[in-house]
């Protein structure tokens, strides 16, 4: 009988195609859907669509993630973030399937010194992160036995993110100007697409109680804002780019619609012990999506197929700590 395929929403968001092309690449049959075939605010028909994929688990990648847009369409972060993410939930309940859902850093204040573990309280600063914080209780009401992984800081050759906003402006701009004064951990969207498959694929062998709930899964290693910047530039210098003078600030000197958390570090061990999964360092997984950007450069943005996942992402290892580019149990 065939492998019944996973289901991953948001097809064109950046976690969504990583999926999709890992996926492929180690041969695990995925549907990825997207608007205007699943919308998350026009749920009628999802039942339906659901069950005509069957899929053995449902990734739910979709969501309202623009953080400053957010604070004047509260109403609508939360019709996805919030409702949307809940009713898919939901149906996968009604049909027994798995249910992996993402969340954010951004659930944290960033008052907190160290890095924050799954009990630490959330209390958002944001829309966005709000939106997000009440999905995870959304999603959880809907789906008693959903894996909910906050994430942080995703970046990858595609969609919407920092290292391309970089790049964008050091095309553009004689002086680019970052923030210094808030911490977190840059991860891949490749990683964490390879970690979240070794995740599915353990689900089965581990207590559904165990599985259940939140866990942090983000790159290893840590930076500002500003940090980052520099080793997106620094990676450009040592490929012969131009860059330009790149000045740190504080968060006061760059006002932003949304106010952000200055520590947003999240502890991701509880993932390693319970699921045996650890994402590689952030230098190293940014250097391997530079090399890919500007290899691609232009075509970033074109939908690819299955074929275009060389061997050469995803740092992540197993819970024999070996450091690896396929991930093991897939
Ligand atoms: N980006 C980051 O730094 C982080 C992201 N996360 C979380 O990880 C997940 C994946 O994020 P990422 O891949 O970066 O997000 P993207 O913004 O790249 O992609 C999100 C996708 O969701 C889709 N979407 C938006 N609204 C709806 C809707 N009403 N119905 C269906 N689809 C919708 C968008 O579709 P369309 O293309 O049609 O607009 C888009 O393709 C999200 O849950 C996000 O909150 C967590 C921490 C960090
Ligand atoms: C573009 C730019 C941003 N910044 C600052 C603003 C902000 O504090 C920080 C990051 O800005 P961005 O808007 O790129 O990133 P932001 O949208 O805040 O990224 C967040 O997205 C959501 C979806 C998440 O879940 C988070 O984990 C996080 O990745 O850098 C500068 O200081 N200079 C700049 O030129
Ligand atoms: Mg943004």
């Amino acid at each position: 009988m065939a492998q019944r395929p996973i289901l991953v929403t948001g097809r064109k968001g950046q976690l969504a195609r990583c999926l999709h092309e890992v996926a492929c690449h180690h041969g695990r049959p995925i549907v990825a859907l997207g608007r205007p075939d699943l919308d998350l605010e026009a749920r009628q028909d999802i039942d339906k669509l659901v069950a005509s994929i069957w899929p053995s688990v449902i990734i739910n990648a979709a969501a309202y993630t623009a953080v400053d847009q957010a604070e004047s369409e509260v109403a609508k972060a939360f019709s996805v973030n919030r409702d949307g993410a809940a009713a898919l939930a939901d149906v996968a309940w009604q049909m027994n399937i798995p249910f992996v859902h993402l969340s954010t850093d951004y659930v944290f204040s960033g008052t907190k010194p160290d890095a924050y573990d799954e009990s630490d309280i959330p209390a958002p600063l944001n829309v966005y992160g709000a939106s997000k914080l009440a999905s995870e209780a959304a999603v959880l009401a809907a789906h008693p036995l959903a894996t909910i992984v906050r994430c942080s800081w995703l970046y990858s050759p595609y969609g919407a993110n920092f290292v391309r906003t970089m790049l964008r402006l050091a095309e553009t701009r004689p002086v680019v100007r970052v923030v210094g004064d808030q911490v977190g951990n840059p991860t891949s969207a490749f990683d964490l697409a390879t970690g979240l498959l070794q995740v599915i694929a353990r689900l089965p062998s581990i207590d559904r109680r165990t599985s259940a709930g939140i866990f942090h899964l983000v790159g290893q290693g840590e930076t500002s804002w500003y940090g980052f910047a520099e080793a997106i530039f620094n990676g450009l210098s040592r490929r012969g780019i131009p860059v330009p003078k790149l000045e740190a600030v504080t968060t006061d000197e760059y006002p932003t619609s949304a106010r952000r958390p200055r520590n947003s570090r999240l502890d991701s061990s509880k993932a390693e012990r319970v699921f045996g999964v650890r994402l590689g360092a952030w230098q190293h997984s940014l250097d391997v999506c530079l090399t890919e950007l500007l290899s691609t450069a232009g075509e970033a943005d074109a939908e690819r197929n299955c074929s275009s996942w060389r061997q050469r992402n995803a740092a992540v290892s197993d819970h024999t700590g070996g450091q690896q580019t396929v991930a093991p149990g897939l």
